[in-house]
């Protein structure tokens, strides 16, 4: 999480003052079982705390998805204005309510995720005379390609495949295989097209003739520019390790090599012995053995059997598809979670090995560029964002044109939503739906952090027999681990990285909690004589890559960064890691330190934690925590438009949603994927969309046009006229002509081009078409209520696994009286591999306080004070832990002086407090 949450409130209140000292710490309490399936929960009864929303003493007049602007709130006490609330659900006491009957006002625009324009021409359909309401343009069930395929069954001129069968992924002696075919890296390295930074770079090989993209022009001008302007402002860095890294990664591969490669596959593709495999590592990465695990799981893929690969960070789990990929038939997909992720692992491909990615941030000549590739048949290892997954014309090519011959599921943890980084498009790779839609058999999911109750889910998810598990211990023997309580952990940090052995680390890694606290950390240790730079996500990408290249080439002795410096940074001799707060559980921590001794060296990992940073961390936990009357809403509104046709494309503008169901989009997004891929399927998510559309008329009159162009004569139907501009929602002008938004989209691109138009889109918005429309909302509201609340206690409950744990070595270290590196290496190891085996046995502590005197106070006194304004308990709950939330923002709230007040008291704890008090406040005003 990259927050700050700093409050600043003023400290006046009604009541007297808290108690400054943070409850007794109390005696080990039974672990709290994490959550093994939500079905099971499912059908219990409704949570305790009733979830009401309250109206307070005024009715408010105004409709409650308008949004209005945030009044700024008078100074003490005085009630702040809330701009945009989750309005209750039926009168007091609270109802849950089925969908209404209202034609919800949808909004639409362009694809985020849809192919280029003129990728296939052929889809195109002319709005001069059409759009009959037969006519089908809905992306999924469209006649996908409808131009010649040209890989495996190409007759063209110097086509080097000729078979049209997609092969399986198993190796057999009477599979016929296609030749060897490597890529000869004399033109361009392993980079396809590579967006770097917004530009595109095109490596060449030395002495060939660059592209206009090559980095001696354009961006190498730029890095120039860069430097200086880091150098005048007291850097550390020249230009000369990027470009020397750049060099290197652009030197042509000597012919001799890939015969012997193309001789190793072949001999692999022969005979998978463990002999030819040898050879071919030898032969693409010069090593001479295998590490442990990494020959089981090549063999166990070679074999066509779907594996469950769990070995720790840096342990060399990438070669475990990259051999693969080059012995198989087909393409091999690696499905990654952030697009810096992907660029690196691109960037980390061997030489001999032909890959390419497909990201959102590409443009689409690029993406285009990519997709002929993989067509052809030119690229071996192709990387994706899950989110691909959503998009039809995506999916088409391999169902028909390309045979896909391995999936590797990378960071597997984010299948499950019992792990610590659960990703929503995550839950679209399930075994059923790959086979389905790829046609492949055999699936690998890599993670380096994963419970066993994280790994069930995983495998069952993606059908792999438990008798295909690789796992080797998640811990390197080559980190040494310490721990220390800090009360001022600035300067005991400079003092730690001014001894030995910190002292002597050429490279170390500082993580922090907040992105504010990178730049004063970097700042401190900079005035300290400390090389050192910040990174986070805040940060702009090409900065950010700057600076990962200017540390991996040593020119940076320190980064201060965020969880965002993690998955993908693959330097060797990362000598020392540091974390500044406590991790959010120990798969964090155990992430973060594998970046440290990669090259198998000894690398020092020390965790500074504190009592402060675990308060404000722990109320983070429960920022993305929903309540079952706004679950309830939320579903009325994603079934609430017309749903006699199931062809129509609904839609939901993230932000206006976000603020008025109270729900981070990324929550709503969980609830739409599940929506679709749950036990029933009720809708089909369709790649996002910005719905709103703003068009001026240039040339022809809209009248004229519109005789001869039914989509216009729809928009000219559709539209508002605002300031003399014409603005409609793409999926309602497209759902009334019969047509798919994304179709929609080209057609007012080429009256773009014709110059008859120009238009802006907005509103980025979740697509989808309802499937089904439950039958039984209460029952639902109650399933995925229960769902998310399990999630939201197990997010806690890791992070008090990782306190505990940290305050567990401390106190043995303290009791043995002989505190040393090796013996709180041992005693963290231990702790962290019973954490991952998931036996249940770990003591964590409940540092939190179950009430306070004050608190019932201060809540009636927030509410006299804030009486114009609608609460529910949850939201009481995050004001008095500092919590923004899209309908309470921080910047509004913040100013009360009750924000955060009660950190140190358990949520829950508040939640009852507040609700108490919000019925004696209703009570009271009741007539
Ligand atoms: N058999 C081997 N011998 C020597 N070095 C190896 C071997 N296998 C992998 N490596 C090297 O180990 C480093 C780490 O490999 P890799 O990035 O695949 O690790 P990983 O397990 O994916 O780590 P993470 O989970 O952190 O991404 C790489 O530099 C790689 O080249």
């Amino acid at each position: 999480m990259d927050a700050d949450s700093d409050s600043d409130g003023s400290h006046i209140s009604a009541t007297p003052p808290r108690d400054p000292l943070p409850p007794p710490r109390l005696p080990p309490q039974p672990p709290p079982k994490p959550p093994t399936s939500y079905k099971s929960t499912a059908s219990t009864k409704r949570s305790s705390h009733l979830d009401i929303i309250f109206k307070l003493k005024k009715p408010s007049s105004s409709k409650h998805d308008k949004i209005e602007p945030v009044p700024e709130p008078e100074p003490k006490v005085k009630p702040i204005q809330q701009p945009d609330l989750p309005s209750p659900v039926g009168n007091f006491p609270f109802q849950i309510r089925r969908p209404s009957d209202q034609p919800h006002p949808i909004s639409i625009g362009r694809s985020l995720e849809t192919l280029p324009a003129g990728f296939f021409s052929t889809r195109r359909a002319s709005f001069s005379k059409i759009c009959k309401p037969s006519l089908n343009f809905e992306p999924e069930t469209l006649p996908e390609i409808t131009a010649e395929p040209k890989i495996n069954g190409s007759d063209g001129p110097g086509s080097t495949k000729t078979c049209n069968k997609k092969l399986p992924n198993l190796i057999r002696g009477d599979v016929p295989l296609p030749p060897v075919k490597l890529q000869k890296r004399s033109e361009e390295g392993n980079f396809v097209r590579l967006n770097f930074n917004g530009y595109k770079r095109k490596f060449t090989a030395k002495g060939k003739k660059m592209n206009s993209y090559s980095y001696k022009s354009k961006y190498f001008k730029r890095s120039k520019r860069r430097v200086k302007s880091e150098v005048d402002t007291g850097s550390l860095c020249d230009e000369e390790g990027l470009v020397s890294e750049i060099k290197l990664q652009s030197k042509a591969e000597k012919p001799s090599r890939c015969e012997s490669v193309e001789a190793a596959i072949s001999a692999v593709r022969n005979e998978v012995s463990d002999e030819n495999l040898v050879r071919l590592l030898k032969a693409l990465y010069g090593y001479d053995l295998f590490r442990d695990g990494q020959l089981e799981a090549i063999k166990m893929i070679l074999a066509g059997k779907s594996t469950m690969l769990v070995l720790p960070t840096g342990a060399g789990k990438s070669l475990c598809y990259q051999i693969p990929a080059v012995v198989l038939p087909g393409i091999t997909l690696v499905v990654s979670p952030l697009v810096a992720l992907m660029i690196d692992q691109l960037k980390q491909l061997p030489r001999m090995i032909q890959g390419g990615l497909l990201s959102s941030s590409q443009g689409p000549e690029e993406a285009a560029e990519t997709l002929r590739m993989v067509q052809e048949g030119s690229i071996k290892v192709l990387f994706v964002s899950p989110e691909r997954f959503l998009n039809a014309d995506f999916l088409s090519i391999f169902s028909t044109l390309t045979s896909v011959s391995l999936v590797v599921v990378d960071e597997a943890h984010c299948v499950s939503e019992w792990s610590h980084n659960f990703r929503p498009s995550y839950m679209r790779l399930r075994a059923s739906l790959l086979r389905a839609k790829l046609n492949v058999e055999c699936i690998l999911a890599m993670t380096a952090t994963a419970t066993t109750t994280t790994l069930q889910s995983i495998m069952s998810a993606l059908e792999i027999s438990s008798t295909n598990l690789i796992q080797k211990s998640q811990v390197r023997d080559n980190l040494r681990l310490s721990v220390s309580l800090s009360s001022n952990r600035m300067k005991d940090m400079l003092k730690l990285m001014k001894s030995s052995p910190f002292l002597g680390a050429q490279s170390i890694i500082v993580y922090c909690k907040f992105q504010s606290e990178t730049d004063v950390i970097s700042r401190y240790l900079c005035d300290n004589n400390i090389s050192a730079k910040s990174y986070h996500s805040g940060m702009l990408a090409r900065d950010r890559s700057r600076i990962q290249e200017l540390f991996c080439a040593n020119k940076i002795r320190v980064v201060v960064a965020t969880v965002a410096f993690g998955m993908g940074i693959d330097k060797r001799d990362v000598g020392a890691v540091i974390h500044y707060s406590l991790p959010e559980s120990l798969e964090e921590y155990v992430q973060e330190i594998g970046r440290g001794g990669r090259d198998g060296r000894l690398s020092y990992c020390h965790l500074f934690f504190d009592d402060v940073t675990y308060y404000k961390l722990r109320s983070l936990m429960h920022s993305d925590g929903v309540d079952e009357f706004a679950v309830n809403k939320f579903l009325c509104q994603v079934f609430a438009d017309d749903t006699s046709s199931h062809r129509k494309v609904c839609s939901l503008v993230k932000e206006s949603a976000s603020r008025k169901f109270d729900m981070k989009e990324e929550v709503m997004l969980t609830l739409l994927t599940h929506l679709e891929l749950g036990e029933t399927q009720y809708l089909h998510l369709l790649p996002q969309l910005n719905v709103t559309c703003t068009l001026n008329f240039h040339k022809t009159s809209p009248m004229l046009l519109a005789d001869k162009d039914t989509a216009v004569a729809a928009i000219l139907k559709k539209s508002e006229i605002k300031q003399g501009q014409y603005v409609f929602d793409i999926p309602t002008v497209a759902n009334s002509i019969g047509v798919a938004p994304g179709d929609l989209s080209n057609h007012l691109q080429n009256l773009k081009a014709k110059g008859e138009i120009t238009y802006e889109l907005k509103d980025p918005a979740y697509c989808y078409k309802i499937v089904k429309v439950p039958s039984d909302f209460c029952s639902l509201t109650e399933l995925l209520t229960r769902w998310l609340l399990d999630i939201e206690n197990c997010k806690v409950w890791k992070l008090d696994a990782m306190y505990s744990s940290a305050v567990f070595v401390v106190d043995t270290c303290e009791k043995t009286h002989d505190c040393n590196v090796a013996q709180q290496t041992t005693c963290l190891q231990e702790r962290i591999l019973d954490y991952f085996k998931g036996d249940n046995n770990l003591d964590v502590l409940d540092k939190m306080g179950q009430n306070s005197p004050f608190l019932r106070a201060d809540i009636k006194v927030f509410l006299q004070s804030n009486s114009n304004v609608k609460f529910t308990p949850r939201a009481i709950a995050r004001i008095m832990h500092g919590i923004g939330s899209p309908a309470y923002p921080s910047s509004t709230w913040s100013r009360t002086h009750f924000w955060g007040r009660y950190i140190q008291i358990d949520f829950k704890a508040v939640m009852n407090a507040a609700k108490a008090e919000l019925m004696n406040f209703v009570g009271k005003d009741a007539p």
